[in-house]
Parts: structure tokens; sequence; C-alpha cells
């Protein structure tokens, strides 16, 4: 019941481009019959010609035969360019059904599986449902077909005939049952391998620095032996089921035919059957067997395909976040009134998977407010962030943003009105100007350079021998830390949001770059909202509000001089501060004696 259902949903891919499946089968159709016109016209010519010495016939048989073969040829090329043409829409359709919903299911859940499943599911998984649509489907379906139409033909030679192949299409058929529960064990196998392969691959790439510096070549392959150990195994047993139920089958058609040969001999000798007949019906029998045996070949394909749908439904089914799940969501704008420039929290609980993270957070921010989150590493800072954007679900309490309920807020709105730069930067293959231009798609150049001036790096792009159009290979990876950061930073401002977040955003700059980008940012963001979490004394002394964290709760808040009267845990975070700037400075200041 559930694959049928899943047979069913397939149509949704298929309905666009229904005409065009239409005439890709018309031409299969029409293939498949030309090609069993064949064993008849072979019957004609044992019978009429060279046993009854119709000479005359020669030409229109031969030529009957060429020429359906012929338009057989024409058709097949044809619908082949078709099926491939459909094969690769239909490929590209459900990558795109699959995208979009990556973007829609809530941050953590990517998070928590990483990229093997996503790269499995948009690859093999699409791949091998599109060539179940356009190839495995067609090909099953068509052996249906010839089937038919090869039994339509028995039937009118003799019926006798047409009952022994009757009674044989059961036998055969039956003979994937027998090794269907191995198969699907070994195809899932083999998915779920392929899936971890591809997650160890990417961290292998990923983490090549760390496996050099810390000489873990042995380790490295080791991991990957274990892992290919095992996948050689189910690709073995996948493999060898595939032949079993292959061969089965063969060794049953080859039963049939001699069969055929031996009631169809006897019936030429009484003289009730020519012998250009028997030839013919032991053709259409192969054609009525063949088929349903080749389905047998294609069993371990069928149930690979079964498992690559089940994953990609199972994928689809997984709930959409919050934000986007209810209330007014899903793309229409908030109120023209509402501004994502004031934030308010009440009691707010965020909890993912029945672990809570942040805890009873209060917390009121107002427009043009500059509010630094301050507490120890894993204090839930970015937890907090992340809710503020609406990837995190709000388990119980309030979270206002603009006075509109978070949930209230449609995605592509929060998306619009709040920037956000994170630790790590993350850069896209494209040029500079692109990249920076990601945060105002219709960006002139000048308004790019302009954001690439007020974050500092006029001068690197200056340098470029392409200037903003320099290419950027791998994520940006011949740029500093500093730059990259600089880059997300241009990136950010260039939207002008409401609302901007800085989770360590100058974590990689030196003191007087990470002072001219916080200057940019004061003067970007006047009157208009920040929330910053940094370590640097500077810019938290600087803010307007100050919130203490500790254990995912918001401690204490206040200015920088209300918290020194009376927050013991800011107090001490502030003197680890200044004890490691005063070491920093002190650094420098040896350095640039030397
Ligand atoms: N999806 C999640 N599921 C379960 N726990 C999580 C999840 N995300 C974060 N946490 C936990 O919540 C806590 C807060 O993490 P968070 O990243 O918000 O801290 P932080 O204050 O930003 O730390 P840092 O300054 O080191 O970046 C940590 O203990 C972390 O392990």
């Amino acid at each position: 019941m559930k694959s049928i259902r899943m047979y069913v949903r397939l149509i949704r891919y298929i309905r666009p481009r229904w005409r065009m499946t239409g005439l890709g089968f018309l031409l299969t159709l029409i293939c498949l019959v030309l090609n069993l016109c064949q064993p008849y016209l072979i019957s004609q010519f044992i019978d009429r010609v060279l046993i009854g010495r119709n000479t005359e016939l020669v030409v229109p048989i031969l030529g009957a035969s060429i020429g359906f073969a012929a338009v057989a040829a024409v058709c097949t090329v044809i619908g082949f360019t078709i099926f491939r043409f459909l094969e690769a829409r239909h490929t590209l359709d459900m990558r795109t059904t699959i995208l979009r919903h990556i973007r829609r299911i809530p941050l953590p859940e990517i998070e928590k599986h990483g990229p093997g499943k996503y790269m499995a599911l948009m690859g093999m998984d699409t791949t091998t449902t599109a060539r179940f649509i356009n190839v495995i489907a067609v090909e099953l379906i068509s052996l249906w077909l010839q089937m038919l139409v090869a039994l339509a033909f028995i039937f009118t030679i003799d019926w006798r005939l047409g009952l022994m192949a009757v009674a044989g299409i059961p036998i055969v058929m039956s003979i994937p049952r027998l090794y269907r529960k191995p198969i699907r064990a070994a195809v899932g196998g083999l998915r779920s391998h392929n899936e971890h392969i591809g997650s160890y691959l990417y961290e292998s790439i990923q983490g090549s620095r760390e496996i050099r510096a810390y000489g873990l070549e042995g380790w490295e392959e080791e991991r990957n032996d274990a892992m290919y150990k095992d996948l050689v195994k189910v690709s073995i047993r996948e493999g060898m089921f595939r032949q079993l139920s292959g061969q089965t089958g063969s060794l049953a058609v080859a039963l049939a035919t001699v069969l055929i040969y031996g009631f169809g001999s006897g019936q030429v000798m009484s003289g009730s059957f020519s012998v250009g007949l028997l030839v013919a019906s032991v053709q259409y029998i192969q054609s009525v067997l063949n088929p349903i045996q080749g389905m047998n070949y294609l069993i371990s394909d069928l149930i690979g395909s079964e498992v690559a749908m089940g994953r990609i439904e199972s994928f689809l089914s997984t709930p959409a976040e919050q934000s986007d799940a209810g209330g007014s969501a899903n793309g229409s704008a908030p109120p023209a009134s509402e501004r994502a420039s004031n934030l308010t929290c009440r009691d707010l609980v965020v909890a993912y998977e029945g672990t809570t993270i942040l805890r009873n957070v209060d917390a009121d921010i107002r427009e043009g407010q500059m509010a630094a989150f301050v507490g120890r590493s894993g204090s839930g800072k970015s937890t907090f962030f992340k809710a503020v954007q609406g990837f995190m679900p709000v388990q119980s309490g309030m979270l206002r943003i603009g006075g509109l309920p978070i949930r209230e807020w449609p995605r592509s709105a929060l998306s619009r009105s709040i920037s956000f730069v994170s630790q790590e930067t993350f850069l896209f293959r494209g040029t500079l100007y692109e990249n920076v231009a990601l945060g105002k798609l219709d960006a002139s150049e000048e308004e790019v350079y302009r954001a690439l001036r007020e974050v500092g790096l006029q001068s690197f792009v200056d340098a470029l021998p392409a200037g903003i159009h320099t290419q950027l290979d791998n994520q940006g990876f011949r740029l500093s830390g500093g730059q990259r950061q600089r880059m997300a930073i241009a990136r950010a401002i260039m939207k002008q949001p409401d609302l901007l977040i800085l989770d360590e955003p100058t974590s990689s700059l030196d003191r007087h770059t990470e002072q001219q980008v916080l200057d940019t940012i004061h003067r970007v963001m006047r009157g208009k909202t920040t929330l910053i979490s940094t370590h640097r004394m500077e810019t938290i002394r600087a803010a307007d509000v100050i919130y203490v964290m500790e254990h995912g709760g918001i401690v204490d808040s206040g200015t920088h001089d209300e918290l020194m009267s009376r927050c013991g845990l800011y107090i001490d975070l502030v003197k680890r501060e200044e004890l490691q700037e005063r070491v920093e400075r002190t650094g420098d200041e040896r350095l640039e004696a030397m």
C-alpha cells in the first residue's frame, strides 16, 4: 500500500510534461509492434518463399521486414531522446523540490545530519528515481506490452500454444519473489553505506588541514577501509541475488522453449503445423516469456528505485520549521508598519528534540539600540540569535519582533529585515562582487565597491587584477580570515537591515581593522538595531544595553557601569577580557619594538 502511494506520488513529476511522456510511449509501442511483426514475416518467408517457391514474394516480404526495422529504429531513437530529456528534467524538478524543502525544515535538523544525507538525496536518490520513471518504468511497461502483443500473435497462430504461453507466465513471474527480500536488504544497505561514505568523504576533504597537521593519514585510511569493507559485502550480495533472479528466469524460459519445440515438432510431423509457423511460435513464446524474464533482471533496479523514492518521500514529510508551518507564514508579508527593529522576550524557552537550550529569557531591545550579549562559551548566545532569526523553535514564552510574535513572521520577511554575520563566514563560488551583492541582489558595482570600502577592503580589492570581479575559488580559500569576515560584514550591511545580528563578527580582525569595521557598523546601523556577541571590551562598553548569559538564561542586564556595580559574573568576564587584551597589546608592542 505504502509503495503504491509512492508510485502515485510520481505523477506530480510526470503531469507537467504528460504530452511528451505520451508521445514517448506511443513511439515505444509503434516500435514494439513493428519488431513483433518480424517473426511473422520470417514464417511467411520460410513457408511461402522457401517451401512454397513463391519467388515473387521475396521482395515484398524482405522489403516489409527492412522497412519495419527502419521505422522501428527511427522511433527508438526519437523515443530514447524524449525519455533522456524527461529524465534530466525530472531529476532537476526533484532536486528543486528537495532544495525548497531543505530551506523549510528546521536548521538544527540539517546541522544534525550533515551533508552526506542531503548529498545522497540530491544526487543518487533523485537520479535513481528519475531513471526509474523514464527508463525502468518505460522498460517494464514496454516489456508488458511486448508480452501482451506477442500473446495476441500466438493465439492467432494456435490457441493451444497460447494457453501454454499463458501457463508459463505465473511460473516465470513468481521467480523474483524468491529473491525480493534479500535484494531489498542489500539495496537498502548499499544506499545507507553510500550516504555514510558521502559524509566521510566530505569530512576528509574539509578536514584536510587537521588530517595533515596531526599526521592522521593512517587513521583516515583505516576508517576508509572499514567503510568500504562493509560496502563490498553488501555490493556482492546485491549482485549475486540480481544474477540468481535473472538466471533462474533464463532457465525457466529455456525449459519452455524445449517444451514448445517438442509440442510443435509433433504438430509439424502430423501436418497440422508448418515449419515457418513453428519457428514463429518459438519466437513469440520467447517474446512472451523473455519480457517477464527481463523483469527478473530489473528487480534489483526496481527495489533500488523504491528505496530511493522512499527516502525522498520520507524527507519531504519532515515537518517545516515553525515560522513557515503556521500563522500568517508562507510568503505573505507582515503588516507594512512592522519592522524588525525592536525585540521583546518574556520567559522565552527554546528547546530542540527534548533538550532545553534557552530558559526563561527576558529581554527588551528598542529601536536603534546596540545590545551586547556576553557570557562564557556555551552560555546560549548563538542559540538566542538563531531563535531571533526564527531558526530555533520557541517552546514556550514570548518572542516578539517589531511587535509581532516570531511565528507570525514569514521567513521571507524575516530574511529581508535581518542581516547576520557569524563566526564562520560562508562565501559562495563566484566573484567578490557576486558574494557581496548577495545582500542586495540588484546592487550596482558602485554600491558593492562602497560597501567593500566601508569595511576597509578597498586597497585589497584595488590590488587584485580583476578588482571586484575576481573569482573566488572554493569559499574564497585564498582570502584571510579577516578579509572573509569583512566580506561577510559588507554583504550584511548591503541589505540595510532593520536588525543586524553579529555573532563574534570581528574575531579574526586585528585591533585596528576591528575598530574600523565597528565604526562602519555603528555608522550604517545608526537608528537601527544591532545585537552583538563579542569579547572585545571596547564594543561591549559602548553598547546601550548588555545582557549577561549563563546556562541558557539571562542573569542580568544593564549598562557597563550598572553591571560593574552589581553583577559578579560580568565583573569576572570583564577582568578576564581585559587581561587577555593586555596580553595581546603587550605582545603587539613587543613585536613593534623588534
Ligand atoms: N541543536 C542543538 N541541540 C542540542 N543542544 C544544542 C543545540 N545547539 C546548541 N546546543 C547547546 O546549547 C548550548 C548553547 O550553545 P550556543 O552555541 O548557543 O552557545 P554560545 O554561548 O554561543 O557559545 P560560544 O560562545 O562558544 O559560541 C551549548 O551547550 C550547546 O551544546
